[in-house]
């Protein structure tokens, strides 16, 4: 029997000034995007054999197992059913995991990337075919008990012996020890370990090399290699993420990865294009981080807008019914922004992809010119999408008030698997300086009278001329883009003379850079905030956008701006390039378009196209049934098999016997 729709939003749904249907296709790329999509994820979801009792109600090791044995025959079936394109895995594979991972993703996401951009062909010959075989299973062994950010400064050690043509691997110190590689703990048989490159004493920096870790025969681990699981982490808990020492564990100087630098029989070193290139899977999934983001953001504000609209609470006029929460402004403005930065990230996201793909293959040709950029940009983007994808699934979380602290909701594991995001592949603060290193060269380049090209290209001749006293419409998304660059123009500008009066009050480079870090971090937000904003506003020009969804998507992008500019409106003020009165517009504006786009609310996220096996949320559900599925959901927690507990006859009725015979 077809449930019935919840009338509210059904309503919702007949009310909406547009088809969401044509959204969806112009965020997959297309009709036939969306058909195939829709067919793998209805080929996963109406699967039996993925199917399994809640992993919230699983211990750790239960969770292990289960995502273990659902990795294991989703790269099976991919395979029997020639899921092969990137697209199509993507599909499929978001539709078996939901939001989790399996113990075999870093090797899918890091390990065989690592392959294929640092292998010699020869050695791909090698490894490939069992990489993608899964004959071997493969992590990403780079980060350490004492070291992750300070790739520089790893003390794993890969010496090389020209005498018998091997490279000799030590963690010499316990903080030394390889920490946190996903699947390392309990799966992978192999890991592509970074080490120091010692040859003849001399020290060569970090280099990728193949390692066994674990027989192919018992799955033990081999001799010299102690292994095992980091144990309970805040999320992320079907992964056996690993620590790893190793003791003269000896393997061919074929196994260091020598597409970029080599190693020669005499132990002759031959120096890379770029130290750089080594850390080329790092900069890849730091690009896809921001449409992660993005999506992620997006299941939350799904979850968070259709609860919304089921839920009613509290009386806005005395005596009325009451109303759907969806229709305080308070909870529009918890909810909109959030909507809106989703909707940002997830086209930023595919123009960082794309921008990667371009960039990947020239630097595949040899052209490493664009590395910086490439580097900047994606690390930039990652930090700010991640860490406002955090804010914002909090905030949906608590916009679900009691029930959305219930996994029920899906807000908690959403959270605390998409988290690492802003932790891992790089620290978000520490990415931010990255980005500012780069802002600050190109700065000093165009001071010089370079001229810059790319995402930077603005800082070249940028006007810093306050414009107060000019009228300004402040919804039209030219002058918003104007105001955003002209403040990433002027805090990166003003970054570069605090580092500058930092190092002519006496401080060297080092110092100066500590001491001006915060301003930094500043110049390198704002500078990825105006690359989202100008991207969002672009993508609105494609001329194949018919004129109902691109009137709603440009509320969208101009509460995005908006939002973004009224809380930071300092930034806009301070040099007078807003001014008060143009702020106070802009709050109006922003109030005026949350009521525009309140009864588009449901068909906007609707237009995200998750079906509930993946949003895996009550009170997301399409139907909004949620009150019944709640009940059920919770009758069949574990704490429910019996009416009355075992525990009640160890602990409880002995406390209370004891304590009525006190009376
Ligand atoms: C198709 C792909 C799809 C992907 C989908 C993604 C979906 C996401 C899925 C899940 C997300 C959830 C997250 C779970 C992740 C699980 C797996 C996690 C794995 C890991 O975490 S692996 C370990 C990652 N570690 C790091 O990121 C370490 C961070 N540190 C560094 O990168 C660096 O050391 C540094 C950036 C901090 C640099 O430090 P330092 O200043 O000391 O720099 P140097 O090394 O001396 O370099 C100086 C020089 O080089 C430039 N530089 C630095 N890095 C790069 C680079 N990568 N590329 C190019 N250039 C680089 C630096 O800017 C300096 O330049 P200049 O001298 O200024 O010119
Ligand atoms: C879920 C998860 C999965 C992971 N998977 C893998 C994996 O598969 N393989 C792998 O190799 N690693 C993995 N990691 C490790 C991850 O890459 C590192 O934890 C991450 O790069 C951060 O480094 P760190 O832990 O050394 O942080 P730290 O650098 O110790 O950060 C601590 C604080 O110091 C600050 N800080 C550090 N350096 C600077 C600086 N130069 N300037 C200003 N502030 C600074 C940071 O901003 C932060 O606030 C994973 C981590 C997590 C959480």
């Amino acid at each position: 029997m077809v449930a019935k729709m919840n009338p509210d939003l059904k309503k919702e749904r007949e009310n909406a000034s547009f088809d969401p249907e044509k959204i969806t296709n112009f965020l997959y790329g297309g009709q036939e995007s969306v058909k195939r999509k829709r067919e793998l994820e209805s080929l996963a979801l109406n699967d039996p054999d993925y199917q399994h009792e809640d992993l919230n109600f699983m211990s750790r090791e239960q969770q292990y197992e289960t995502q273990l044995k659902k990795g294991i025959l989703m790269v099976t079936k991919m395979k029997e059913l020639k899921i092969t394109s990137a697209q199509d895995q993507l599909f499929y594979t978001s539709a078996v995991l939901v939001s989790d991972v399996h113990p075999m993703s870093v090797h899918t996401r890091m390990f065989l990337p690592t392959l294929y951009g640092q292998a010699t062909e020869q050695q791909k010959d090698k490894w490939l075919k069992l990489a993608e075989n899964y004959t071997i299973i493969g992590t990403y062994a780079q980060t350490e008990i004492g070291h992750g950010t300070f790739v520089r400064g790893l003390e794993t050690t890969a010496t090389y012996d020209p005498k018998t043509q091997e490279f000799i691997l030590n963690t010499p110190t316990l903080s030394a020890s390889k920490w946190w590689p996903g699947g390392m703990g309990k799966t992978s048989n192999y890991v592509v370990l970074m080490a120091q490159l010692y040859i003849y004493g001399k020290s060569y920096g970090i280099h990728p090399f193949m390692l066994q870790i674990r027989s192919l025969e018992d799955h033990k681990p081999l001799p010299g290699v102690t292994v095992g699981d980091i144990g309970p982490k805040f999320g992320y808990d079907v992964m056996d993420n690993g620590f790893l020492s190793l003791n003269n564990v000896r393997i061919p100087r074929e196994n260091m990865l020598m597409k970029y630098s080599r190693v020669e029989p005499d132990g002759t070193y031959v120096r890379p294009p770029s130290t750089k290139l080594a850390y080329g899977t790092m900069v890849q999934v730091r690009a896809g981080i921001v449409m992660f983001s993005g999506m992620n953001l997006a299941k939350a504000v799904t979850i968070a807008t259709r609860y919304s609209c089921v839920r009613r609470q509290s009386e806005m006029k005395p005596g009325h019914p009451e109303p759907q929460v969806l229709d305080y402004v308070t909870q529009q403005y918890k909810l909109f922004p959030y909507l809106a930065a989703a909707y940002a990230f997830w086209l930023t996201g595919q123009t960082m992809m794309s921008v990667y793909t371009t960039s990947s293959s020239q630097i595949s040709k040899g052209d490493i010119s664009v590395l910086p950029e490439l580097h900047a940009l994606s690390a930039g983007l990652k930090a700010l999408s991640s860490s406002m994808a955090n804010v914002g699934m909090e905030e949906c979380r608590l916009a679900c008030g009691g029930h959305g602290y219930s996994h029920a909701s899906g807000l908690p594991r959403l959270y605390t698997n998409a988290t690492p995001a802003s932790t891992a592949e790089g620290e978000h603060v520490v990415l931010m300086l990255q980005t500012a290193r780069y802002l600050m060269k190109s700065y000093n380049q165009s001071l010089q009278g370079e001229k810059l090209a790319g995402s930077v290209a603005y800082l070249s001749g940028v006007q810093l001329v306050p414009a107060a006293g000019r009228t300004r419409n402040m919804l039209d998304l030219g002058a918003l883009c104007d105001a955003f660059r002209h403040r990433a123009a002027r805090i990166v500008g003003e970054a570069a003379a605090q580092l500058r009066s930092e190092m002519q009050g006496g401080k060297d480079q080092a110092d100066a850079w500590n001491a001006s870090s915060v301003d930094l971090t500043k110049a390198a937000m704002a500078h990825s905030q105006y690359f989202v904003v100008k991207t969002f506003a672009e993508r609105l020009t494609d001329s194949r956008l018919d004129s109902s969804i691109s009137a709603v998507l440009t509320r969208l992008c101009q509460l995005h701006a908006l939002h973004g500019l009224v809380t930071n409106s300092g930034d806009f003020l301070e040099d007078g390039y807003l001014t008060g009165s143009d702020i106070r517009q802009a709050r109006r504006h922003i109030n005026a378009l949350m009521a525009k786009l309140r009864p588009d609310a449901v068909a906007l996220v609707d237009a995200f196209d998750f079906p509930d096996g993946i949003l895996n949320s009550i009170l997301g559900r399409y139907d909004g049934n949620v009150y019944q599925h709640l009940l059920e959901w919770a009758k069949a927690s574990p704490l429910n098999k019996t009416d009355v507990h075992q525990s009640y006859h160890k602990y409880l009725k002995p406390f209370l016997e004891a304590n009525r015979a006190k009376l």
